[in-house]
């Protein structure tokens, strides 16, 4: 099974890429920019990344991307993520990133697009994987901001296949994003937003309705609807589940409590991703043996997971043919 895992054309629809950030890079980086870290070892910072909900995640996932200073940063960050995915078998990776949790910090949107979209170029050339930007606003900072933001990436709207909306979902709910996202559909951007990973399943519904989007990231919490769920599974919205990121964060107790299973036997349309790896214990292979091992599935509903995530991968129609012609292979 493994050896199949490894093999398989795995596809990530839902990855941050400074989630991505190793505690060995954050440590380089912060030599590099002569930063001071909070942790004394490498081995210190993965011993903080034990988590009890969102928020407590979040803090340390801002604090770690406080070594991201230069265009170089950004790229080597990527650069470092992509080779390590492109190591288990991942072929396609959609990335977040959070454009406003840099331009607090001071460094500049064109900083953060130059690094992202050399390692996505340099990638897409040398490392037989294809690279989908969407580009998140923080929906606990004000709407005004990411509008404004939304704005300031002019010279990049064609380089991003979507908009997204991350960070603290619990009383932060999509329908305060109304007006940005509006102004995204506008500009022709596809629209995709986490909802229903703390948040309730209304904010699901709330995401279809009010924001337009395209997918759901998590999604978990749909069960709790039964109207959601007709609406998810007869529409085929897809739902990006991370099911090591749901245990880390306490979203389940356990793996093989995950609701997983259930959301396959509704019929719905999942696929798997890590979320933020180097917080969450592992990439796309780990998570995959993860859930191998925890429900006892077989390759075929892996295939199943697989397909429905290269048929919804933000790239082009030859590309996910092509994805679609390796799958048969394995
Ligand atoms: O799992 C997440 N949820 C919400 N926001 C995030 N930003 C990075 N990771 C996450
Ligand atoms: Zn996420």
């Amino acid at each position: 099974m493994h050896d199949f895992l490894r093999n398989l054309p795995k596809v990530e629809l839902h990855l941050h890429i400074e989630g991505s950030l190793e505690p060995e890079l954050m440590f380089a980086l912060a030599q590099r920019n002569h930063i001071d870290l909070p942790y004394a070892s490498v081995q210190e910072a993965k011993d903080a990344y034990h988590f009890s909900d969102l928020q407590g995640f979040l803090n340390l996932y801002f604090q770690g991307m406080n070594v991201l200073r230069n265009e170089e940063d950004f790229y080597d960050l990527a650069m470092d993520y992509f080779k390590r995915a492109r190591g288990e078998g991942v072929v396609h990776i959609d990335m977040h990133f959070d454009p406003q949790a840099h331009l607090q910090r001071g460094v500049p949107l064109e900083v953060v697009m130059a690094g992202l979209l050399k390692a996505k170029q340099e990638a897409e050339e040398t490392l037989d994987l294809s690279i989908g930007m969407i580009m998140a606003f923080l929906r606990d900072r004000p709407a005004d901001e990411a509008l404004h933001v939304l704005e300031q990436a002019a010279p990049y709207w064609k380089m991003l296949d979507a908009v997204g909306l991350d960070s603290a979902e619990q009383n932060n709910p999509p329908a305060e994003f109304v007006e940005v996202f509006e102004r995204a559909k506008q500009l022709g951007l596809v629209r995709v937003a986490h909802a229903g990973e703390e948040g309730p399943a209304e904010y699901i519904q709330q995401a279809l309705d009010l924001l337009d989007v395209q997918r759901i990231d998590h999604g978990v919490r749909c069960l709790e609807s039964d109207e959601v769920v007709e609406r998810l599974r007869s529409e085929q919205t897809v739902l990006t589940v991370c099911p090591l990121s749901n245990v880390s964060l306490k979203v389940v107790e356990d793996l093989r409590d995950h609701p997983l299973p259930k959301l396959l036997a509704e019929g719905l349309k999942v696929t798997i991703s890590s979320d933020d790896p180097a917080y969450f214990g592992g990439g796309m292979l780990t998570n995959h043996i993860a859930c191998a091992e925890a429900f006892c599935w077989d390759e075929t509903v892996f295939r199943q997971l697989t397909r429905n995530a290269i048929e919804e991968a933000f790239t082009t129609q030859e590309r996910r043919e092509e994805l679609l012609a390796r799958l048969a292979e394995v």
